[in-house]
């Protein structure tokens, strides 16, 4: 028969590993054990459960020594007598912190498991019900909204972000969310568990000759836990339960958000590339203003290593969009921890770009050319800007643009020679060069040439990116100036009206001739 003080958290863990059993399967399985109470705790029944063939794995575990007490490494040498007393393997890895907040300290421990954990497998959390109270009253204390109302998930992704455009990523997952702290003291106390009591957790003074705590010594977790929820638990004694059920109310409703802000934001984007997202301002402004709103504020934001934005910015993004007048110039900048971004608008579109693409943008375009005779050095990526150490951009396919070109110069000067038209295709480049600003282009299907500025407006191109714009023109012989063949933008390549026009056109709607960026 289970005793009364196992009863909860064997509840707990049973009830949590069928809700995501699913999501189990397969998996190698880690548990993160500080020594602490609840995670010694939840080791411990992990073991317990495991052995009575209620829990069909037995999680390896890691210990963190953050070589911040002198303590450090005789809790870590206490763990790993634990861990081989009760037959689990243990792992302890040493990290060095910098700036030693219980931010970093949180980040670098997660990233020193991950280093030794493989995509996708799975990290159980000591976090109970008391750490989601408290997380979600701070929270509150800091005007969250839904999203930040519904505190810690059982079950969640997390990436790791030791390295940019790094792909692992594990599983948290926290079983013992519903548990509250002092059932696991029981438990713990009741199993005659030798838990570590980390004395910064609660930062007592000893004063004199009697225990006190010093308010002003305590961090905010701290003070919450010691000082303000004692005063509202007296007056409101199942107040935690009843915060932890806002939590789960909240976690419900932000479902519902998101899913809905993620449909609105497919049916705005016009672009999406993690430097580059455009959102159609007619198709946003269609939403009524909440629901702009939460789009704006999704889209800021868009991994879930990055910081939520502030109202603040949420409202001058809506009042950029909402601008009646033609300023281009506007730009709002914002940090979101991970990347720097600035939020343009060009017509009836709305930019969010990394800035390094943006400064990028600004660098000219290389002035090269290509023999036409010349096939075999054509390399498969041509590189139209000297590249840098982030972005890389590149035409693919000149080879065929070439080829095609061959073709119909040999097909359309049946009444030169052979020798002739060798010459001629000899004589033959291609040049590539960044848009000249004088010269006079007729695009395609619109009457008189333009130049400069009304040429960069006829192609819809804000005014940050009209740096980056290639012309490519033909030169038959030295003899005779050269025809613009065709524009190519980062984002697209147009054929300019010229007798390669429609086969130029037929490569580019093949796929066969694509302007190229990569990120580095
Ligand atoms: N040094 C560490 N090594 C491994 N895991 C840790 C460590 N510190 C914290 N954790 C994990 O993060 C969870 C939450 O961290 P928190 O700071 O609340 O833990 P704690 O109070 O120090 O320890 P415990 O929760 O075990 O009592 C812990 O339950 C544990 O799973």
């Amino acid at each position: 028969m289970t005793l009364d003080h196992t009863a909860n958290l064997e509840q707990a863990l049973l009830s949590s590993f069928t809700h995501h059993k699913q999501q189990l399967l397969g998996r190698r399985v880690w548990l993160a054990c500080s020594g602490g109470r609840d995670s010694l705790s939840l080791a411990h029944l992990c073991q317990h459960l495991f052995k009575e063939g209620k829990l069909p794995f037995l999680p390896q575990l890691l210990h963190i020594n953050h070589g911040m007490q002198q303590a450090n490494a005789a809790w870590a040498e206490q763990v790993l007598q634990w861990a081989e007393q009760n037959n689990l393997p243990c792992q302890v890895l040493k990290i060095n912190l910098i700036k030693k907040t219980e931010q970093e300290a949180r980040q670098a421990r997660y990233e020193a498991m991950m280093s030794v954990m493989n995509h996708q497998d799975v990290l159980i959390l000591g976090h109970h019900q008391d750490d989601q109270v408290e997380t979600l009253l701070m929270r509150l204390f800091n005007g969250a909204g839904v999203n930040g109302l519904r505190g810690m998930k059982d079950w969640s992704s997390k990436k790791s972000q030791a390295q940019e455009g790094s792909q692992k990523s594990i599983f948290l997952w926290r079983p013992l969310l519903t548990v509250s702290r002092q059932q696991i003291t029981q438990y713990a106390n009741n199993e005659n568990l030798n838990y570590i009591d980390d004395p910064t957790n609660v930062a007592w003074q000893s004063r004199g000759s009697g225990n006190e705590f010093d308010q002003n010594q305590l961090n905010d977790r701290a003070w919450l836990r010691s000082v303000l929820l004692p005063h509202i638990t007296q007056r409101y004694p199942k107040a935690k339960q009843a915060i932890a059920r806002t939590g789960q109310l909240m976690q419900e409703a932000s479902v519902i958000l998101n899913e809905q802000s993620k449909a609105d934001l497919s049916q705005s984007l016009m672009t999406d590339r993690p430097y580059c997202s455009v959102l159609d301002i007619n198709q946003l402004t269609e939403l009524s203003t909440a629901r702009q709103s939460a789009l704006i504020h999704s889209w800021l934001a868009p991994s879930a290593t990055e910081l939520p934005p502030s109202r603040r910015l949420v409202e001058e993004v809506l009042s950029l969009v909402h601008r009646k007048d033609s300023d281009h110039q506007t730009c709002l900048y914002w940090d979101s921890g991970v990347y720097q971004y600035q939020i343009r608008r060009y017509q009836h579109k709305l930019y969010r770009l990394w800035q390094s693409w943006e400064q990028w943008l600004q660098l000219p375009p290389a002035t090269q050319q290509v023999n036409l005779d010349s096939q075999s050095e054509i390399a498969p990526r041509f590189s139209l800007k000297p590249s840098n150490t982030s972005f890389e951009w590149s035409l693919t396919g000149l080879s065929n643009l070439t080829f095609g070109i061959q073709q119909q110069l040999i097909l359309s000067s049946n009444t030169n020679t052979a020798v002739e038209t060798g010459l001629e295709l000899k004589s033959a480049k291609l040049l590539f060069q960044p848009l000249p600003r004088t010269k006079k282009i007729a695009l395609p299907g619109r009457v008189g040439r333009k130049s400069g500025k009304k040429l960069l407006q006829a192609l819809d191109l804000p005014s940050f990116m009209r740096p980056s714009v290639v012309l490519c023109s033909i030169q038959l012989s030295s003899q005779v100036a050269e025809f613009p063949l065709l524009l190519i933008t980062p984002e697209r390549i147009l054929a300019l009206q010229s007798q390669f026009a429609p086969s130029i056109q037929q490569l580019i709607e093949d796929n066969n001739l694509l302007s190229e960026v990569r990120n580095l």
